[in-house]
């Protein structure tokens, strides 16, 4: 893999960009691409799904698997917490087909332990998904993560698990490190919950509540709900399993109490992951492939078949089931209200840097409260490299520059380092601090995107291979 070292002075100190990280940080050089595009590339299993599987899973009737599920740090921390929680996860001995890692069959505890810990790491899912499932068990739970993961907010998830009947400990920041102490059950029931901030707050509740006595009745008090189809992802995952799940109005949702039935379920590809690679395309000119593209989805990523067209790309959808985006080399700018769609709001952000009109992006106030405030970041990483870029209160403006290479700050957020490099394939040196970064959901990205553009990559040259690097965590 390309990697020059850099000597990260104290300003990166002083502007928090490199928090937690070493004096002398890795960069990577984005690659910049010579030539219209041409390439398919098949993406590992969805981080949300995955997510959901493997608690649903751990919380259901009996053992079950995962078919080509994602492996990754935020997944494997996923598995480590229902581990921790006697859950037994294993890999199944890995058929040629799973080039991205094992299958995994899940065995549910007969009764889910308590006296442990919890790393979330930075991962959203893991520190709003399992505190509920943790009070289920019995005895307390620790949870902690990242620098950034504690600036994370966790509040509004605190308050509705303790009126559901929790008894959880924190330092009155509503933010991490807690301590969930489980008793063994949780009454469940009504219960009031401001989800502006993120729509993980409810998804988190929906899929434990089966197993609360009362099951649960949600009901957002915010006035706004940004990310609504993860939302729909989790009920599906819970209808999928025999669980009776109804939305009575808009922003309540009602989980009945019941078993969770065991199933073998595949997990789609991860389509927010497909964003940069098909982005590409439209940025550079060409074609990109992403096969087997879910024909029913409620992942967001399904909207890049609507979303990219509005920067001028071509999207067709094979009777083969591949998705093929395809450029001109010209990217227009766009107006784009996208409440639903923040996970791929960085992607968007980055293209429409390279545009050749304006752009406003906006309805994504709420990724100001993702791995990192991404609003705040897209800004300051876009200026850095001669853009013409103004933060809104929800959202970002852009007016066409000529961009010029530089160094591009990841801010530990895998959606950062991926945008970097989509502008890096059309402007000339820019390198991208922490492209490691991309584990979180994607470790293989440095290949891939050398392949993207045929480029061989001596750490892992065969990206369909299984990859090496000691990034599968199993
Ligand atoms: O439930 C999920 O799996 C997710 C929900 C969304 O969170 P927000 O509602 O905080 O945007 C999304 O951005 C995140 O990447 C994954
Ligand atoms: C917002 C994201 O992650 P998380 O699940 O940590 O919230 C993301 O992956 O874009």
């Amino acid at each position: 893999m390309l990697i020059a070292k850099l000597n990260q002075g104290k300003d990166g100190d002083e502007t928090g960009i490199s928090e937690g990280a070493d004096e002398a940080q890795e960069v990577w050089p984005a690659p910049l691409a010579s030539a219209r595009l041409g390439a398919r590339i098949a993406l590992p299993g969805s981080k949300s799904l995955t997510g959901r599987e493997l608690i649903l899973a751990a919380l259901a009737e009996g053992p079950g698997i995962l078919r080509a599920p994602l492996h990754s740090r935020d997944s494997a921390l996923m598995i480590d917490a229902l581990r921790a929680l006697g859950t037994g996860i294993d890999p199944i001995a890995t058929p040629t087909e799973r080039p991205f890692g094992a299958d995994l069959r899940v065995t549910p505890a007969a009764e889910l332990t308590g006296s442990t810990s919890v790393a979330c790491g930075l991962a959203g899912t893991v520190m709003r998904f399992v505190p509920p499932v943790a009070a289920l068990a019995l005895g307390p739970v620790a949870f902690d993560g990242d620098a950034y993961a504690r600036k994370r907010p966790m509040r509004p998830v605190l308050e509705a698990l303790r009126a559901l009947g929790a008894d959880i400990a924190d330092e009155g920041r509503g933010a991490l490190p807690f301590t969930v102490h489980g008793a063994g059950s949780l009454r469940g029931g009504r219960v009031e919950i401001d989800a502006s901030l993120s729509s993980q707050f409810v998804s988190g509740l929906l899929l434990s509540a089966p197993r609360f006595e009362e099951g649960v009745h949600v009901v957002h008090t915010g006035a706004r709900l940004p990310s609504v189809p993860h939302i729909e992802m989790t009920i599906a995952a819970l209808r999928a399993r025999g669980v009776t799940v109804d939305a009575p109005a808009p922003g309540e949702w009602r989980v009945q109490p019941g078993p969770i039935r065991a199933i073998d379920t595949s997990i789609e590809p991860d389509l927010s992951n497909a964003a940069p690679f098909l982005a590409a395309a439209v940025a550079v000119g060409g074609s990109v492939t992403v096969p087997d593209w879910p024909t029913v989805t409620t992942q967001v990523g399904d909207q890049l078949r609507r979303l990219l067209p509005e920067f001028g790309a071509e999207v067709a959808l094979g009777a083969d089931g591949a998705l093929t985006v395809t450029g001109d080399g010209t990217v227009r700018g766009v107006e784009l209200h996208v409440p639903e769609a923040g996970e791929l709001a960085p992607t968007l952000v980055g293209l429409a840097a390279l545009a050749d009109g304006p752009s406003r992006i906006t309805g994504i106030g709420h990724i100001r409260h993702h791995e990192t405030d991404r609003i705040a970041a897209l800004v300051t990483e876009i200026r850095a490299l001669g853009g013409d870029v103004e933060e809104l209160e929800d959202g970002i403006a852009i007016r066409p520059a000529t961009l010029h290479g530089g160094l591009w700050h990841s801010y530990a957020d895998h959606r950062m380092a991926t945008t970097g490099a989509l502008i890096g394939l059309r402007v000339a040196d820019v390198t991208i601090e922490d492209i490691a970064s991309t584990g979180k959901t994607l470790p293989q990205f440095p290949e891939m995107w050398h392949r993207l553009l045929g480029i061989a990559s001596p750490a892992a040259p065969d990206p369909f291979g299984l990859p090496g690097g000691g990034s599968i965590i199993l």
